[in-house]
């Protein structure tokens, strides 16, 4: 099967979170199942910075006002197509915002643009290749399947949109519609109307062959009313169409045995050689370097993320013989609360403000406890490293979260299942009860050792939900539905 992805970013080419680990990864598991993924995303510098040799394929002379080029390009085992449309994308700050911080002016534009060609890739544009699945993923590509719904060339071609996080819509005024070649009659109920703006992503949701959220219970969540973000009607207007597919992650990238970020790398007999990454990650954060487990987070500090539950608990780790260490960017108020609880205890509260690949990954192999208090979360993908790099995870209760830890209760325990530590509701006053038991569990060597054993042991790669992905592909082509999913050669 020939699958086009569309993404706004992809990794290891430009990444800002959880999006890009799926989007740059999925592809390569996704050929054990006989499936041949393309994947268009923008021409930002910071891509054109890593990529050699892009072909050009097709010339827009008038792209929505500029001219435009499709580009082909193949990075590691990434096959891209890059829409290379300067006016849009050729500036400085990052694929969302500006160099101050705020949305880039004309979002609304850039997305409808590559989602306009996505379709246009369906309808048939590269006479050479044309897929027979489209995947898009978030607000930002979910027009896709709008387009193809009223373009002229249409091939029939079914779509799959995956929500990666609900809270991010794409709302724009109504007349922005004029400005992105669709129709009037999209400013509907049952296409981009959305409390009298339109929302990228409902037009994704009513128009797309299928919907599939990053995890079961997210599935589930969504169409709640406290979940919903809004959006529980349009998509519980479609319970057939709705699934959820649990992310799986890159098991070559994160691998403690084979891990360049890492001064010791170690597997799960090997163990106790994390004693050097922990001293070095202790070093790197300038921690004081006795006893006591080390208790981390690599996340956006934003309120879904429970960043300020961060800083409510900094102080008592402290002083509880800890040591909290905090990689992140975010909301200011965060930040600041933060950054103000370190320079309370500078040798036992490590906090940096930035995003740094390396460092988290010396995060996950040195660090005992990795700490993810969501309010919700679709999937998460840090508690999954953790998990891999002997690191035990205190999370909330929520989506992806409670069905990828398994909570270390007494039964969970001698049952050898228990891999970390779950709380309800996310509350301060809730993570500061399961960070008391942490601590009770660290001081258990025994106890510690089995869950980091079996975290180690438990498998988050892409085999499963890849399949699943390929399965529902197969299902929505129409002369495949009957067809089984056998895992091809590559993925023995
Ligand atoms: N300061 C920093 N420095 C370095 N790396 C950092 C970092 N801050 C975050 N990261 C990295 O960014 C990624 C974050 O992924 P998550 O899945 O945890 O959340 P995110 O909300 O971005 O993703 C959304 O999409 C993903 C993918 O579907 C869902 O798992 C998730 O629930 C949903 O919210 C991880 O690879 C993490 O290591």
């Amino acid at each position: 099967m020939k699958i086009l992805s569309v993404t706004s970013e992809i990794f290891p080419l430009i990444k800002t979170g959880g999006l890009a680990d799926v989007t740059g990864s999925l592809p390569k598991a996704l050929t054990g199942y006989n499936c041949y993924t393309r994947t268009l995303v923008p021409g930002y510098p910071t891509l054109f910075a890593k990529l050699a040799g892009a072909q050009r394929v097709h010339f827009f002379p008038d792209l929505f006002g500029a001219p435009a080029s499709l580009l082909e390009a193949r990075y590691e085992q990434l096959d891209l197509l890059i829409l290379d449309a300067p006016a849009l994308y050729n500036r400085p700050g990052g694929p969302y915002l500006d160099e101050t911080g705020r949305d880039h002016v004309d979002n609304w534009k850039r997305f409808a643009v590559l989602s306009y060609v996505a379709s246009a890739i369906a309808g048939g544009l590269i006479r050479t290749w044309s897929p027979d699945v489209v995947h898009t993923h978030d607000w930002q590509t979910a027009l896709t399947s709008v387009y193809m719904k009223y373009s002229t060339n249409a091939r029939n071609v079914p779509s799959v949109l995956t929500i990666h996080n609900l809270a991010f819509q794409g709302q724009f005024p109504t007349s922005v519609v004029s400005q992105i070649g669709l129709p009037p009659e999209v400013v509907s109920l049952d296409c981009l109307e959305y409390y009298g703006d339109v929302s990228y992503l409902k037009g994704g949701i009513r128009t797309a062959t299928a919907i599939t959220t990053v995890s079961p219970t997210y599935a589930r969540e969504v169409i709640s009313p406290e979940l919903g973000m809004g959006m529980a009607g349009a998509l519980g207007s479609r319970p057939r169409a709705l699934t959820g597919i649990v992310n799986g992650i890159d098991t070559e990238i994160w691998n403690p045995a084979t891990d360049a970020h890492l001064p010791a790398t170690y597997d799960h007999k090997s163990i106790r050689l994390r004693s050097r990454n922990r001293a070095r990650l202790l070093e790197t954060f300038r921690l004081d370097s006795g006893p006591g487990p080390i208790f981390a987070a690599v996340t956006r500090l934003t309120w879904q993320k429970g960043g300020d539950m961060l800083a409510e608990v900094a102080e008592e780790i402290s002083q509880l013989g800890g040591r909290l260490i905090v990689l992140g960017k975010g909301e200011e108020h965060i930040e600041t609360a933060l950054l103000a609880a370190a320079g309370r205890h500078p040798d036992r509260i490590g906090v940096r403000i930035g995003y740094d690949e390396a460092t988290a990954h010396l995060i996950h192999g040195g660090a005992d406890v990795v700490i993810q208090p969501s309010r919700f979360e679709p999937c998460g993908l840090t508690q999954l490293y953790a998990l891999r790099y002997g690191a035990v995870p205190v999370v909330s209760r929520t989506g992806g979260l409670s069905e990828t830890i398994i909570d270390a209760n007494d039964a969970a325990i001698s049952a050898r299942v228990a891999t970390g530590f779950q709380f309800h509701p996310a509350t301060a006053e809730n993570l500061r009860l399961s960070i008391l038991r942490a601590f009770a569990a660290y001081h258990d060597p025994k106890k510690w050792a089995r869950l980091q054993n079996q975290g180690m042991k438990a498998n988050f790669s892409w085999e499963r939900s890849a399949e699943q992905y390929a399965a529902l592909y197969a299902q929505l082509i129409p002369d495949r539905r009957m067809m089984p999913i056998v895992p091809s050669k590559a993925a023995e």
